[in-house]
């Protein structure tokens, strides 16, 4: 890996940054964060959908003073998005998600560790200073890991918990698979499971995250693809964290959602990793709004490329997005400086586009603003 490239020499734009890590890292991992599943239809139409509606500005507005914040469950989200979960951040930098979270500090933008990190969520929270942090649960096999992965959470500071439901199973990635690659097979995902007391029980002497015994029982317990609406009441039980689900699609999913007491939704189908042909984002955004009526906050991601994706989002009744590959591809090319880079850039171009499109305020995007392209 170099992963020392200076901020002079990094490009302004997402597509030649991809291109800069297709050539500083190896091809599994960089393969690993580009692809998606299957024929990579629905990655394709991600981006797709954002140039299939287009912003209609209003003008000779005072847009001198802009605040481009949204506040969604008591996080301030200064520049109305939040960096995504994505786990192993290890494969593309070995600092991985302490370099990623450092860099969202310096920003102020708000992070989500993944359950499968190469670093436990302690030590990432360390990183963090006073920035907001949510944590994403991929609910284990194993309830009570599960539930303890929640409290440890709790302790550390996080102040929501994402249930990511996409991910019963892991996706075909068919160039993963081509590349014979696979970050759970390197244990490169385990910190927070060699560092819980459940897991540890379960092992009974300390494990270590190349271990081939550990290395399988964290692929077994990972996911569960038994999970029904039903087990939101177990997790409400032992916290009183706010619960968003990742990887809402369906309208009549968001209204299960309210009817479980859900208390945000992130819509979302995993950067076109796990369904191949599945609908974009964007694209089932407008119908799940529709259902909300605004009584909990909708966040989106899948697609978001440059500050109009924010608009356009917003505008379709989504209160805040995440951001994924860009900010890993600054990640591989140039570690915490690398994601600074790209975070500096997505700022600058939220706030630009919110001034043209005429709007001083992120609460002023709304769908008078937005049109469907003919
Ligand atoms: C390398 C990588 C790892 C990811 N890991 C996770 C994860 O651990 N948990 C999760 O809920 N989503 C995970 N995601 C999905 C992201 O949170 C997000 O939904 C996706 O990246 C959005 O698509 P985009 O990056 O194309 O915008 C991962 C995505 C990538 C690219
Ligand atoms: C190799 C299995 C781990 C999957 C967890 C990370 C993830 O969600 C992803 O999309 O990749």
């Amino acid at each position: 890996m170099t992963n020392s490239i200076s901020n002079l020499e990094l490009p302004h734009s997402v597509s030649l940054l991809e291109k800069m890590a297709a050539e500083s890292i190896e091809n599994g991992p960089f393969t690993y964060v580009n692809s998606g599943a299957g024929n990579e239809i629905t990655l394709k139409a991600n981006i797709d959908a954002f140039e299939s509606w287009q912003i209609v500005p209003k003008y000779l507005n005072d847009v001198s003073i802009r605040d481009t914040s949204s506040k969604i469950l008591g996080t301030t989200f200064l520049n109305s998005f939040a960096l995504a979960p994505v786990g192993v951040q290890s494969i593309f930098h070995p600092e991985g998600e302490l370099a990623s979270a450092r860099a969202a500090a310096y920003h102020g933008v708000p992070f989500i560790a993944s359950t499968f990190t190469s670093y436990s969520l302690e030590e990432i929270a360390t990183h963090l200073g006073d920035t907001p942090r949510w944590f994403q649960l991929y609910w284990s096999k194993d309830e009570e890991l599960a539930i303890s992965m929640v409290k440890r959470a709790e302790k550390a500071g996080y102040s929501a918990i994402v249930i990511t439901v996409d991910t019963s199973l892991i996706g075909n990635r068919e160039r993963d698979l081509n590349n014979g690659y696979s970050p759970l097979k390197l244990g490169k995902g385990s910190a927070n499971y060699i560092n819980d007391p459940v897991f540890l029980e379960r092992f009974k002497t300390r494990p270590s995250s190349d271990d081939k015994g550990v290395i399988e029982k964290i692929g077994d317990l990972l996911f569960n693809p038994s999970l029904t609406w039903e087990d939101l009441r177990t997790i409400k039980k032992h916290t009183s964290l706010p619960i968003l689900l990742k990887g809402i699609l369906h309208e009549e999913d968001a209204s299960k959602a309210l009817d479980y007491g859900v208390d945000g939704l992130i819509v979302s189908n995993h950067g076109g990793r796990q369904l191949d042909g599945c609908i974009s984002s964007l694209e089932a955004l407008p119908p799940i709004a529709d259902v909300v009526q605004g009584r909990i906050p909708i966040l989106l991601d899948s697609g978001i490329r440059r500050g109009s994706d924010v608009i356009k989002a917003r505008a379709l009744g989504a209160s805040a997005v995440l951001l994924g590959r860009p900010f890993v591809y600054g990640l591989a090319v140039s570690g915490e400086q690398g994601v600074r880079h790209v975070l500096k850039d997505f700022i600058n171009d939220i706030d630009t586009s919110l001034a043209l499109t005429g709007c001083s305020s992120m609460t002023q995007v709304n769908e008078s603003i937005i049109r469907r392209k003919k």
